[in-house]
């Protein structure tokens, strides 16, 4: 018997129904992909086994048994576990606390909470899977791969039957990821069930049992692992014409002696060694490493989001008291990696977010032509950036995690500065955004911008880059040019600096 059958699930949003009457069964020990591009309705028909949704049409079934879970405290004690894309977590308290949220050890009868005990629990939970972290730091001062394995032994430690995944490795490193999948695979061994939401399509095939596609809220095909490849998921995802990973001509940076858009000299964080790079306008660089390795710290020191000194040129002039601020004033944009906490306002539409960079340029001098011109330019980074449904009067906090993700690439585009730092871009973004984003990425190349990308999809940043910076524990290791690498290297590349720093 199925340990969970969820049937002919329906949900309407006031925007129309997203839900069309979905059937998902997941069997006892099975590890079951949920897939479909962005907005198919992934996340949603989660929450709805989370609790999160009470009104949907369709029942829920666990073992067989009609089961009703209209509120988060139902789903759990249903041994519901939900790993939700957009954390959950209170950034000022502790990852112990976190971890122990809501199963607060209590000293004695009282109410109060026994602090000892809590550490100790939370770091044996840690410790049982196999993952460390730092117990006693707010996770708010974590980095996003922090946060989701603190979100992780969080769920683990309820000890789950049914566990939910929802993009879980979308801002892990390789080497975090491969841990993670011995986890599920030990989990699955146990008879947990795993419902696991992923756009990385050849980890799918690699992990999952069964796979059920959604698209446009129905499920358009279920199958097993076996029966397919990257390709052909990709193919059943976005019909037959996408699936390129091929290299998108990698933008050759201008010969001779050209002012570079980027120079960054002596950069010394956090007492590591100092950093010194130069992008030219026009090329896009990359840079690798391992979670932890820096690469997220060297972005924000660039345009002052953490402090460091030394010096950073924007086009041959340097910037002064370095701030976000000041920086994007003088051409050098960062695009975080934590959408939620420091790129987007979410309860904004995407028209005011689009707005709010790019704002400050010559649009608010254009005078009367101002408010035409605004739309205009938020309409085309909308239809550029495929943001779905392409409508900027949106909330962005009601779109789905890849389409707010591209509100924020939209976004950075139509600010036009001369230095675009890319933290992690197309993290939750489904393969056809991907090839359309990288695209994009390209022609902002080549109309002149210089683009510094950081990213752990090793296919993206072959594809995309002409040269890549290799980081670890917060220093440079190697530069390697971009043609004379394939991803094998790229791989033992990023391994090796880890056993040299070791
Ligand atoms: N709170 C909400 N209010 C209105 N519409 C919503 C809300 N939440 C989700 N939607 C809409 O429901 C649809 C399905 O979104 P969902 O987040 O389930 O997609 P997804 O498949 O998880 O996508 P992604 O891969 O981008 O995470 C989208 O069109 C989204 O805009």
């Amino acid at each position: 018997m199925a340990i969970l059958e969820m049937t002919g699930i329906r949900k309407s949003f006031a925007s129309g129904e997203v839900l069309h009457g979905v059937d998902l069964t997941v069997e006892h020990g099975e590890i079951h992909a949920l897939i479909g591009h962005n907005g198919a309705g992934k996340s949603t028909l989660m929450k709805i086994l989370g609790g999160v949704h009470p009104d949907h049409g369709g029942t829920i079934a666990i073992d067989g048994k009609p089961v009703s879970v209209r509120t988060p405290k139902e789903a759990i004690e249903h041994g519901i576990a939900v790993i939700y894309q957009d954390f959950s977590l209170v950034p000022q308290l502790t990852v112990a606390e976190n971890i122990a949220l809501g199963r607060e050890p209590r000293l004695g009868a009282a109410a109060l909470v026994n602090h000892k005990e809590l550490a100790a629990r939370s770091a044996r939970e840690a410790a049982r899977v196999g993952i460390d972290l730092p117990m006693d730091q707010p996770v708010g001062r974590l980095g996003v791969a922090g946060q989701q394995l603190t979100e992780i032994v969080r769920a683990l430690a309820q000890e789950p039957r049914i566990l939910v995944m929802d993009e879980p490795t979308a801002r892990l490193a390789p080497n975090e990821r491969e841990r993670l999948f011995a986890i599920m695979r030990d989990l699955a061994a146990r008879g947990v069930g795993i419902v696991y939401i992923s756009h990385f399509l050849d980890e799918i095939t690699s992990v999952a049992d069964r796979i059920t596609v959604l698209r446009d809220g129905d499920v358009v095909a279920r199958l097993d692992a076996g029966e397919t490849d990257a390709d052909g998921l990709a193919r059943l995802l976005v019909g037959d014409d996408v699936a390129e990973h091929q290299r998108v001509t990698a933008a050759t940076p201008p010969s001779g002696d050209v002012t570079p858009a980027l120079e960054v000299t002596d950069l010394v964080v956090a007492g590591r060694p100092p950093i010194s790079l130069r992008v030219a306008p026009g090329e896009i660089v990359g840079i690798a490493g391992l979670v932890g390795s820096g690469r997220s710290r060297l972005a924000k020191a660039i345009v002052g989001a953490t402090p460091s000194t030394g010096t950073v040129a924007v086009a041959g002039r340097t910037l002064r008291r370095r701030t976000p601020a000041r920086a994007a004033r003088a051409g050098v944009l960062l695009i975080p990696e934590d959408r939620k906490a420091q790129g987007l306002v979410m309860t904004g539409t995407v028209q005011d977010n689009i707005e709010l960079t790019a704002l400050g340029g010559e649009l608010t001098r254009a005078g009367l032509v101002r408010r035409a011109a605004r739309r205009r330019l938020v309409a085309d980074a909308v239809k550029r950036f495929q943001v779905r449904p392409a409508d900027s009067g949106r909330i962005v906090d009601t779109l789905s995690g890849g389409n707010a993700q591209k509100v924020l690439l939209a976004r950075a585009a139509a600010a036009g500065p001369k230095v675009l730092l890319l933290d992690q871009p197309t993290a939750g973004v489904d393969v056809g955004a991907k090839a359309e984003i990288a695209r994009q990425i390209e022609q902002l190349a080549r109309d002149g911008m210089a683009v510094v990308l950081i990213s752990d999809d090793l296919d993206e940043l072959l594809a995309l880059t002409s040269r890549l910076l290799i980081m670890h524990t917060g220093a440079l290791t190697a530069t390697l040019s971009t043609a004379d690498v394939d991803r094998p290297g790229l791989l033992s590349a990023i391994s090796r600096t880890r056993k040299e720093a070791a």
